[in-house]
């Protein structure tokens, strides 16, 4: 059984006007989204810098949608404070970021947000098996880490489909995401095997009419397994 029968949303404000940030986080809820995507990048884990604890902090009051914070960078320990304090509602590190993934999930417990973690294309699923007890949220990234606008890679179908089994499995109540890529579609092929929170930056910011092109994101229903 899924535990969600309908994928949420969380737009990525990579893709928004820069120049009106607070605007355009606020315009969010009101256009059906259900979570803030904000991906911080160091420029050293991935090949391109955004923005850090200061930026989050600063949105923090423009709306108050989960915050869903994708940290891409390494080392992740000495900002997760710094993250929890700035608003962050949902923390996620990659497994690939390391070095001791365990500890840094169950810091992020500990300073009150939730844990999440995620994978590159190349990650097999298993990477998380020893992680599963310990976090929220699962995200599959559908596209290599670092920038906004890529082509889904669909090689990642199978992995997410294995990832949903595992989750079933556990029996804990876990959210699956998928990160890049995802438009209108791509989406079903997402949820069809599994996932349950789309991430979308240029299919919503892209657009003209943000709540249009959430509502078009939803009209797919997974099929029934
Ligand atoms: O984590 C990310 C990139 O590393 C972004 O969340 C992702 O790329 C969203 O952008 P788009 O929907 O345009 O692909
Ligand atoms: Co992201």
């Amino acid at each position: 059984m899924r535990p969600v029968s309908y994928p949420l949303i969380a737009p990525s404000v990579l893709a928004a006007d820069f120049t009106r940030l607070g605007e355009e986080v606020s315009a969010l809820k009101q256009a059906g989204a259900d979570w803030v995507h904000l991906d911080v990048m160091d420029g050293h884990f991935v090949p391109n810098i955004s923005f850090g604890p200061a930026v989050v902090k600063a949105l923090r009051p423009c709306s108050d949608l989960p915050f869903d914070v994708h940290l891409m960078i390494a080392p992740v320990d000495p900002y997760l404070e710094a993250f929890a304090q700035a608003g962050a509602d949902q923390i996620l590190i990659h497994i690939e970021a390391g070095p001791h993934t365990h500890r840094s999930l169950q810091r992020i417990r500990d300073l009150g947000a939730k844990p999440g973690v995620v994978l590159c294309p190349a990650t097999p699923p298993e990477a998380i098996s020893e992680v599963l007890d310990l976090v929220d949220i699962i995200l599959v990234m559908t596209v290599n880490p670092g920038f906004g606008g890529q082509k889904f890679l669909s090689s990642q179908l199978p992995k997410i489909r294995r990832i949903r089994d595992m989750i079933t499995q556990s029996g804990r109540d876990i959210r699956l995401a998928v990160d890049g890529g995802i438009d209108a579609a791509t989406a079903p092929l997402a949820i069809d095997a599994g996932a349950d929170v789309l991430i979308a930056g240029s299919a919503v910011y892209g657009k003209k009419d943000y709540a249009t092109a959430i509502a078009a994101l939803r009209t797919h229903v997974a099929k029934p397994k």
